[in-house]
């Protein structure tokens, strides 16, 4: 039996070609895997699953002038391929752009940048979270709407451009009087860095991301662009419904609790236990309640 076994292995498992695989094979596989799912869901996301289509849609049409042999249409692709390239880029300039800048936004990279400043500078005291957390509620009770931009590590001076320039201590007073409804700095959004209210008004970037709930409107749909494209927490009261909403990294926290908005407010108080901490916030809901996540 043995003499059978190992002369079976001899005959066909010495055949076998058994590539040569090392540790750092496998991490290079792991990276792939990570870098092609992120890019799946950044073409689902975004309008790039459109130009996918396109482009399906393209290359099947080069596919048949390929089997019919028409030269002319084949060299025009062939030329076009430069070009297309370069429009790519130019149209998705914004997306890529905000790849690129959550990029730079991890932890780890600004952790290995040890003249990276900005980790510094992104504390602010209790009384501000007291005063945003109350103020959000009390405006929710009445039905006021509000959205408030905390600034963290990216500075978002484009934003407070947009707006008008202010520089006031935060209180729930404050906040409340800003949003009233009527009121000349009551629309749009304020840019919160540290403890004060650098600008009003301001214009923040909507979201395209086609999973949002159809039944946001504007407002929210800034509060998840605004977070698409930088590190900072936006605070979104709703007029409608007087629902207070956070929203982080692209994902929007709808109808939270007093509670979950302060823990929110925490969490970025302090920047070292951001992210971890934010997701199980995040996975908590999901598991405890019915609630609308995203
Ligand atoms: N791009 C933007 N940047 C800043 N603020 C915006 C932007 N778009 C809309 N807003 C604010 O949202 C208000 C309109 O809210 P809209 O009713 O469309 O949104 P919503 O998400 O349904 O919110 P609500 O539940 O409060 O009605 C505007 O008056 C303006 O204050």
């Amino acid at each position: 039996m043995e003499q059978r076994i190992s002369h079976f292995l001899q005959k066909y498992v010495t055949e076998v070609y058994f590539p040569n695989i090392r540790i750092t094979d496998i991490v290079e596989v792991l990276i792939l895997t990570f870098l092609i799912y992120q890019l799946m869901i950044w073409v689902k996301n975004t309008k790039a699953w459109m130009l996918m289509k396109g482009i399906l849609v393209l290359a099947v049409f080069i596919l048949v002038a390929a089997i019919f042999q028409m030269h002319t249409i084949l060299f025009l692709a062939k030329n076009a391929v430069t070009v297309m390239a370069t429009a790519a880029v130019v149209v998705f300039q914004p997306e890529l752009r905000r790849a690129l800048e959550k990029l730079g936004e991890k932890s780890v990279l600004s952790s290995m940048v040890p003249f990276d400043t900005t980790r510094d500078r992104v504390r602010f005291s209790e009384d501000t979270i007291t005063s945003i957390v109350e103020a959000s509620y009390s405006m929710g009770s009445v039905k006021t709407g509000a959205l408030i931009v905390v600034e963290q590590a990216i500075r978002l001076t484009e934003y407070e451009s947009t707006g008008i320039h202010l520089d006031c201590l935060i209180s729930k007073q404050v906040l409340e009087q800003i949003f009233e409804h009527n009121t000349p700095l009551h629309d749009g959004a304020i840019i919160v860095r540290g403890d004060r209210i650098v600008s009003a008004t301001c214009y923040l970037p909507l979201s395209d991301n086609m999973e949002l709930s159809k039944d946001l409107g504007t407002r929210h749909r800034a509060a998840v662009g605004m977070s698409e494209v930088s590190d900072a927490v936006i605070i979104v009261v709703s007029e409608e419904t007087g629902a207070v909403s956070v929203a982080h990294s692209g994902k929007l926290l709808r109808d939270i609790t007093r509670e979950e908005l302060r823990a929110s407010l925490e969490q970025i108080q302090n920047r070292k236990v951001e992210s971890g901490k934010w997701y199980s916030l995040r996975k908590g809901r999901r598991k405890n309640e019915n609630k609308t996540v995203e």
